[in-house]
């Protein structure tokens, strides 16, 4: 993964977290996802008055991806904080977005947390040691 991948893909997760739609935590997150095709999908977080309809960013880049018929995925960043400002800290992907990723995504798949102008590099295998994987239900014919 080159630097410059990893400032690009930095950058548009900070650009689209801007549209998060996030009036209950008032805590906007934004994604963007790289696919082997070379295409870059956004997201963000969705809440919902119900709350446990809430998407996270990382989810919706995803879920975009598929829809348009990707499913081979190199690398993603993550960038959130409070809505209205540039994020301080780094974001971290729940638990629920590390399996949503494991489903389609091997142990080599690249994390970029982002805040303006500092990043830090994972793999899924760092975030998600000893996953549950298709493997696991399909067996060999799982293709991760
Ligand atoms: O990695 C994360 C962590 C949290 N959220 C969202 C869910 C909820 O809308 C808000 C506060 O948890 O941030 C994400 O989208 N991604
Ligand atoms: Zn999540």
């Amino acid at each position: 993964m080159t630097n410059e991948v990893i400032k690009k893909l930095s950058e548009a997760a900070l650009n689209v977290r801007k549209k998060a739609y996030c009036p209950y935590s008032g805590f906007a997150v934004g994604a963007a996802l790289l696919a082997k095709s070379g295409e870059i999908y956004t997201g963000v977080n969705i809440e919902n008055a119900a709350f446990t309809p809430t998407n996270c960013a990382e989810r919706t880049a995803f879920f975009t991806a598929i829809a348009k018929g990707e499913r081979d995925f190199v690398a993603v960043a993550i960038a959130g904080g409070k809505a209205g400002e540039e994020p301080e800290d780094f974001c971290a992907p729940c638990g629920v977005c590390r399996q949503v990723m494991r489903e389609f995504c091997g142990d080599a798949f690249v994390i970029i947390l982002a805040k303006p102008g500092e990043e830090k590099v994972y793999t899924l295998k760092d975030l998600l040691p000893q996953s549950f994987s298709p493997r696991d239900v399909l067996g060999e014919k799982a293709k991760r």
